[in-house]
C-alpha cells in the first residue's frame, strides 16, 4: 500500500490539487479503529492516499476486484471486498474483519455512504461500519473531505480552485456499546460529518440565516 500511496499521491499534481489537512493527530488512537469518510468520486483515491495511516485497509465493492490490474493491485494492497448486494454475505465478511482488526492490529477505512455521491450533500449512512466498530469495540474516526462540486468542473475534468479541505475529527468511542446502539452511533456520526462537510465546503448558515462563503 505504501507503493500505491506514493504512486496515487502524484495524481494531485496532474489535477493541480492541494490538500489542506487538519486533525491528523486524531488517527493516533493507539489501537485499531474504523475510519469513515464521505465519498464523492474516484478522485477520492487521491484524498485517501494523502492521509492514509500505515496499517489501514479499505473496504471496497466486490466488483472492483474484477477490474483487471487495478483490481489485482487493490487485492495486493490488502483491500477487503464485500458484496453490497448481499447483506448477509457482507455481514459475514465484516464480522471476520472485526476479528482480524484486533488480531492484526489494523485500521479499516469504510465509505458509509456505500457509493460515490457528488450531489453536494451526504447520502444517508449504511450501518456496516458502525456494527463493525461496535463488534470490535474500537473507536470510529470520522474524516470529511470538502465538496468537489464547488470547484471541480466535471465536464472539463478540471479542478478550478484546486484546494480540498480535509478534516480528521475526534474519535468516537464504542467501548460498552452494543448492536442496539448502532443507529444512534450512525446518526451521531452522520450529523457531525455533514456539519463539517458544509463548513469545509464553504457555505455556513449565519445566525441571521444568510449564508456566506469563506473559501477566500
Ligand atoms: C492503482 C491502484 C489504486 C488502488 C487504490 C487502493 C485503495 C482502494 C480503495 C477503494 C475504495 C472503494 C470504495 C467502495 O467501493 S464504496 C462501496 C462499498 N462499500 C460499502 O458499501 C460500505 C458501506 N456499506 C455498508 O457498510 C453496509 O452496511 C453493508 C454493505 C455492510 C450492508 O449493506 P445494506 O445495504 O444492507 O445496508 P444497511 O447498512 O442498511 O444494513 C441493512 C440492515 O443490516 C444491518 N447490518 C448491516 N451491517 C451489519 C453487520 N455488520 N452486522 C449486523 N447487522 C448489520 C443494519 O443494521 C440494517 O438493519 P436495521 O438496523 O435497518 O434493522
Ligand atoms: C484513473 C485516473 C483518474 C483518477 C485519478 C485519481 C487517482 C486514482 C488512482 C487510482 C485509480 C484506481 C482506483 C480504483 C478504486 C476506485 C474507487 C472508486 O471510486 O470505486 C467506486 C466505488 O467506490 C463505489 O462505486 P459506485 O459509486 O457505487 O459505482
Amino acid at each position: 500500500m505504501r507503493i500505491i500511496k506514493t504512486a496515487v499521491k502524484t495524481f494531485k499534481y496532474l489535477y493541480g490539487l492541494r490538500f489542506e489537512v487538519k486533525g491528523l493527530e486524531n488517527f493516533k488512537v493507539g489501537s485499531p479503529c474504523v475510519i469513515v469518510s464521505n465519498h464523492q468520486s474516484i478522485l477520492d483515491m487521491m484524498g485517501l492516499m494523502e492521509i492514509l495511516p500505515d496499517g489501514c485497509v479499505q473496504i471496497a465493492k466486490k466488483e472492483l476486484l474484477y477490474t483487471g490490474s487495478v483490481g489485482l493491485v487493490m487485492y495486493l494492497g490488502g483491500v477487503i471486498f464485500i458484496n453490497r448486494k448481499s447483506t448477509s454475505n457482507a455481514k459475514m465478511v465484516m464480522a471476520d474483519v472485526a476479528k482480524t482488526m484486533l488480531s492484526e492490529n489494523v485500521m479499516v477505512w469504510i465509505y458509509p455512504e456505500g457509493t460515490r455521491n457528488g450531489n453536494g450533500d451526504l447520502l444517508p449512512f449504511k450501518k456496516g461500519a458502525f456494527h463493525l466498530a461496535i463488534q470490535a469495540q474500537v473507536p470510529v474516526v470520522p474524516v470529511v473531505y470538502s465538496s468537489f462540486s464547488s470547484f471541480y468542473d466535471r465536464k472539463k475534468n478540471l479542478f478550478t480552485s484546486g484546494k480540498i479541505r480535509v478534516e480528521v475529527l475526534e474519535p468516537i468511542e464504542t467501548k460498552g456499546l452494543t448492536p442496539e446502539d448502532v443507529t444512534e452511533l450512525t446518526n451521531r456520526c452522520y450529523s457531525t460529518m455533514r456539519e463539517t462537510f458544509f463548513r469545509l465546503s464553504g457555505l455556513v448558515n449565519e445566525p441571521n440565516g444568510s449564508a456566506r462563503t469563506h473559501l477566500q
